[in-house]
């Protein structure tokens, strides 16, 4: 049967298709795009034309499943549509004969529950995304009848697949059979929410749905909106109604390319939260807006609303959605193109091509971050409001310290003001992983912590690892990068063991909390090769990455910015020498705002020595420690691989093995010139001993990074529990690398800084260079690096 052309005006049909551009050029009459179906396409519909009927196509091969058991293959041209009956609701086709018909039982009588599929643009890479339109799909199969006047030729269940010629066309049948009005559509890459993680664990795309075109709906008898997507992994077709997110408005960056929906009502099946009225929405902790309708189109919604509002599946189901949307390698960066291009945001109507937005999408990112240091002695962590893109804001902090120096005791603050002074919790606490979960505990039974009442309050754990290898960036942790950092265990054994059992325990615990990895190496990886390679065999040390990698980058990194701050200069442009003192001890030479040199090397032993830590000392002072220093440590375990002589330069030396304490303030404040009696005596020369000893080794990195600066220092910059905190350590430095310039003005240095400046000036002013003391926030530092990283949100 071959296909033939036949005037639509004469048609006894109401199709509303009928307004569409009255152009129907004779190429159509061919398939418009045979490789659409490469499996079992059913039917392809050239949409109607008020003067020449639409018509409908079954091309040979398209046709082949509806009429596989007939002998006859044929094509049919579609033409109007109308929508009839109820029970069962049938979208009928005029036909190009007398007394053809194809009927198409729709599966619900309610419109809503129809949603007709379009393919992401991503499916055809280079055709234009506006004509994905021309191709409509149901996922579900649906009972077609076709009656010719020989009687009824089809009438089974199959997957239907129209094909258009007119964009506007397939728009209009959508409209028609959903009773909204389709007024535009976004491609995603992945659509998330609170409740479905954007990746597996395997750090696979997953998400609620992937690769998805959204659809933006408007009701025809009132004003409400509707979000549609197919949930992929679940099978089920999802929609919301836009009024059910908040409205704040902010423009968005177009960079970012996402966009979180904040629900604003409350989560089904939380009892504290449903008793929250609608109007403490904005308290509520991803409050955030997508969509806000353009000055044309502000007219409120109407609150008389029909079916709308009941028949938005699952709109509350979930705290936030969040949509990433495609690269579009079809716009030229720039340009001002933005129709098919959702992921620039601003999004004209691709069908009225109307020069003005017809949506914008606006919205402010809005999550909680949880920073944890777990430093060799302490555990820190920090909570804070973050918006993506924005300095996040700090909330609460707490502490365990005195890990090596029992009694452990934790600290607690909420905002700024002390919740827990300083509680003894030495029967809780043994290690750092038991210290993160009693500030976790902590944090979430502190009911005056509203923004974090359970652990998927919590949006992004950031995680200081030590030991980062070769990563010069913060990573996202997915089994893999997880395995990667347990192999750089034997880089650093003593440090990343303390961290990683935290983020086992984060990963396993917070389903729906991303957890990220900020590296205290990752600051150094621009140390130039001949500062950063030993003097030995080139094969072994790349075969087995031995370089100097460097620490306490992320403290190194907050430095950097605080001093260009406060001295007023580019970032780009300062040259620092850096002291973070603390129970591990650095030194780090800062050229043009990058790491040129630091003291520690291929783990974190080598260079200052610390609480516990020798720091360098002759390689070979181990072969005359003992016999036995080369076996493994009996404190060795599966996870934490150490030999004898690891443990005793990692644990038995530092301060601790002179001055019989990890507590450096006994040593800064350990007065040497009164003795009661002659034990004091010993004790006072062992801890004068242990004190002048640092100001030594810090003196010698401060002069050699001084020559290596060529001279051109900015600042000195102390920093860390002990940089911030002992007076008398600075002035003894100051005075010994007083040749090259440095002077202490002892007045202000007598004052440790606390309170809210970041950075304080204790040189003498007017004297160049600098003596400045920062308050280093590694916390703060990480928080920031992944609120402004749209890859961890
Ligand atoms: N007032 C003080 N004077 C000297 N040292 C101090 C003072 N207060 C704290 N410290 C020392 O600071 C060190 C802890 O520094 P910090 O940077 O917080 O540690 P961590 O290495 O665990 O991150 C401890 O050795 C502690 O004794
Ligand atoms: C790298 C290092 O020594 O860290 P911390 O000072 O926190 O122990
Ligand atoms: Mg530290």
């Amino acid at each position: 049967m071959s296909a033939s052309w036949r005037s639509g005006s004469s048609s006894s049909f109401a199709s509303s298709a009928l307004s569409a551009p009255p152009s129907l050029p004779p190429q159509h009459a061919s398939p418009v795009d045979s490789t659409f179906t490469p499996t079992s396409a059913a039917i392809s519909a050239l949409t109607a034309d008020p003067d020449f009927a639409a018509i409908c196509l079954l091309t040979p091969r398209l046709s082949r499943k509806l009429f596989d058991r007939t002998p006859n293959e044929m094509t049919v041209y579609l033409g109007p549509w109308e929508i009839v009956g109820a029970n069962p609701r049938r979208l009928l086709w005029q036909c190009s004969y007398a007394g053809e018909v194809l009927e198409h039982f729709l599966p619900s009588d309610n419109p809503n529950e129809l949603f007709p599929h379009t393919l992401h643009a991503q499916h055809r890479r280079f055709g234009d995304p506006r004509e994905m339109e021309l191709y409509l799909s149901f996922l579900e199969p649906h009972r077609i009848r076709y009656t010719t006047t020989d009687g009824i030729v089809h009438d089974e269940y199959i997957e239907v697949k129209y094909e258009f010629t007119t964009v506007e066309g397939s728009v209009q049948l959508q409209s028609d059979i959903r009773r909204r009005d389709l007024i535009d559509w976004f491609d995603a890459d992945v659509v998330w929410s609170d409740t479905h993680r954007r990746t597996d664990n395997y750090g696979s795309v997953r998400g609620l749905g992937t690769i998805q075109r959204i659809k933006l709906w408007r009701d025809r008898y009132s004003t409400f909106h509707y979000l549609t997507f197919y949930a992929n992994h679940r099978r089920r077709w999802k929609e919301y109604l836009l009024d059910d997110f908040d409205t704040d408005f902010r423009q968005r960056d177009d960079r970012h390319k996402r966009v979180q929906l904040g629900a604003r009502g409350a989560r089904r099946g939380s009892a504290s939260e449903s008793s929250q009225g609608r109007g403490q929405s904005r308290e509520r902790r991803f409050s955030t807006s997508i969509f806000s309708r353009s000055s044309r189109h502000n007219n409120p919604p109407a609150t008389n609303g029909n079916t709308a509002s009941s028949s938005a599946q699952g709109a509350l189901d979930i705290r936030y959605l969040g949509i990433q949307f495609s690269r579009n390698a079809n716009i030229q960066a720039g340009s001002d193109d933005t129709r098919f291009a959702p992921a620039l945001l601003r999004v004209r109507s691709p069908m009225t091509s109307k020069t003005e937005p017809l949506y914008e999408f606006a919205g402010i990112m809005k999550t909680i971050i949880l920073s944890v240091n777990a430093g060799s002695s302490s555990v820190k962590l920090s909570v804070y409001t973050a918006e993506q893109g924005q300095s996040p804001t700090q909330i609460a902090e707490a502490q365990v310290s005195g890990l090596t120096a029992p009694p452990a005791s934790l600290k607690y603050e909420r905002g700024g003001k002390t919740v827990v002074k300083s509680r003894k919790v030495d029967d809780q606490v043994n290690d750092q992983r038991d210290a993160f979960s009693l500030i976790l505990n902590t944090l979430i039974e502190d009911h005056d912590l509203q923004e974090v009442q359970a652990k998927h309050d919590i949006g992004i754990i950031c995680h200081r690892i030590v030991h980062g290898g070769d990563y010069t960036k913060p990573q996202l942790i997915s089994d893999k990068t997880y395995h990667h950092l347990e192999n750089l265990n034997d880089l650093a054994p003593l440090h990343n063991a303390n961290s990683l059992p935290i983020v086992r325990l984060c990963v396993q615990d917070f389903s729906s909390t991303r957890n990220v990895a900020c590296f205290d190496s990752q600051f150094h990886s621009t140390i130039p090769e001949h500062i950063r390679t030993y003097p030995i065999n080139q094969d072994v040390a790349r075969r087995g990455r031995l370089r100097k990698y460097g620490f306490h980058g992320i403290s190194y990194s907050f430095i950097t910015r605080a001093t260009a701050e406060f001295l007023g200069k580019n970032p780009s442009k300062v040259n620092i020498i850096a002291l973070h003192l603390g129970s591990g001890a650095s030194a780090c030479a800062i050229k043009d705002g990058k790491s040129w040199d630091t003291s520690m090397g291929l783990t974190p032993l080598a260079g200052l020595p610390g609480a516990t830590r020798s720091g360098s000392v002759d390689p070979s002072l181990v072969f005359h420690y003992a016999s036995d220093v080369g076996k493994l440590s009996p404190a060795s375990t599966k996870d934490l691989h150490i030999s004898r002589a690891e443990e005793i330069l990692n644990k038995e030396a530092g301060w601790k093995a002179l001055a019989g304490t990890t507590d450096f303030s006994v040593i800064a404040d350990a007065d040497p010139s009164s003795p009661n009696d002659d034990d004091d005596d010993d004790d006072a020369k062992q801890k004068r001993l242990a004190f002048d000893l640092l100001v030594d080794r810090i003196s010698g990195f401060v002069g050699a990074y001084y020559v290596s600066l060529r001279g051109r220092v900015d600042a000195l910059v102390f920093a860390g529990g002990i940089g911030e905190r002992s007076a008398r350590l600075r002035a003894a430095v100051v005075e010994q690398v007083g040749c090259l310039g440095f002077v202490l003005d002892e007045r202000v240095n007598g004052d440790s800084p606390e309170g809210d400046d970041v950075v304080v000036a204790v040189g003498r002013e007017g004297v160049a260079p600098r003596v400045l003391v920062c308050q280093t926030d590694e916390q703060f530092e990480m928080a920031r690096n992944c609120a402004e990283d749209a890859e961890f949100w």
